[in-house]
């Protein structure tokens, strides 16, 4: 096991071999695993290769270096409440994922190891390779106390590499790279650094929606909530997106509608800005909301939106 400091380099990938894997970022809520992801992947999230759709993970981002290539994968939340069949379905998800993957990143913040992270952690499979991230170094007034900090956290689990880091301001974030490098299977890369396929494109459209959903409802977003791409044209240099955000009750329509449609409003037009960056091109996007009764009890929508 090694400890990163902050200043201290890490070992680098020695033997010269290309290395390739999928690595699962995992962590409770806010600690910073999609700051963490979009800093290790840079503009590179946008890029996902028509083979993504061919494996059996939903990949979120790929890093390809001179020497490695990491693909990250989604693995869908952590839920401890309402048990019924999106739950159980997403729960089994979590584990069948980081199982098989090469590679775990256990992400918590700085100074705070709560029931939550170790919530989290329990649901690791021993078998697995672990990386402690302990994101938010910047936050934490007094450095000396790291050391004793990663002592406490080092009692829950055996970790393969410790790295403190700061996500959001990205330092130490290479040295995060560098200590995961050698823990890859020797490989070719699986992905092309360039091929984007309109599959994908939608795959990230929906993603993107979802996300400002989740960010801008907080605390009213509705349990169950999912994201349809109804309609993907690409004409020339625009894309015409048709959403629908499905929901459960009409009470929760109006949540994701706000006062006068301003909420949907603002979330629509959030999600088109970034789409427009990430595609390079003019978006049209309507979103409206759909109510499916009862539809997150139901396997068979599940299988219909993607979940298996
Ligand atoms: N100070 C500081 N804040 C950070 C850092 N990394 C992330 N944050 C902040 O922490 C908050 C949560 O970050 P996210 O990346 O959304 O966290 P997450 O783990 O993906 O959260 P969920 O999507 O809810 O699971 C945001 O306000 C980030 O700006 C960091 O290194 N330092």
């Amino acid at each position: 096991m090694n400890e990163h400091t902050l200043d201290s380099p890490a070992d680098g990938n020695s033997d010269g071999a290309f290395r390739a894997g999928f690595v699962a970022i995992v962590g409770r809520p806010n600690v910073g695993k999609s700051t963490l992801l979009n800093r290790l992947i840079g503009q590179k999230i946008s890029i996902v290769s028509s083979k993504a759709q061919t494996t059996r993970h939903r990949v979120t981002g790929i890093l390809t270096e001179a020497d490695a290539q990491f693909v990250f994968v989604d693995t869908p939340g952590f839920q401890t409440h309402h048990r019924n069949a999106l739950n159980r379905s997403m729960n089994r998800t979590v584990s069948q994922v980081l199982a098989d993957v090469d590679l775990v990143f256990f992400v918590i913040e700085a100074g705070r190891f709560t029931d939550d992270d170790r919530k989290v952690l329990s649901v690791i499979p021993e078998t697995s390779k672990v990386i402690l991230v302990i994101n938010k170094v910047d936050q934490l007034k007094d450095k000396a106390r790291l050391l004793p900090f990663i002592d406490q956290v080092r009692q829950a689990r055996e970790f393969i590499e410790i790295v403190p880091l700061s996500a959001e301001k990205g330092r130490n974030v290479d040295t995060l790279v560098k200590a995961a490098t050698p823990l890859l299977p020797v490989a070719t890369p699986m992905f092309e650094e360039d091929e984007i396929t309109d599959r994908s494109e939608r795959f990230l459209a929906s993603e993107f929606l979802r996300e400002k959903l989740f960010r801008l409802l907080g605390d009213e977003l509705p349990y169950g909530i999912a994201v349809e791409i109804e309609k993907f044209e690409v004409e020339g240099n625009l894309r015409r997106i048709h959403a629908a955000v499905i929901v459960d009750k009409p009470g929760h329509k109006a949540m994701v509608i706000g006062k006068g449609g301003e909420k949907l409003k603002r979330i629509s037009s959030e999600a088109r800005v970034e789409l427009e960056k990430l595609f390079d091109g003019k978006v049209f996007l309507e979103v409206w909301v759909k109510i499916k009764s009862g539809w997150a009890d139901d396997e068979r929508a599940l299988k219909s939106l993607g979940y298996d």
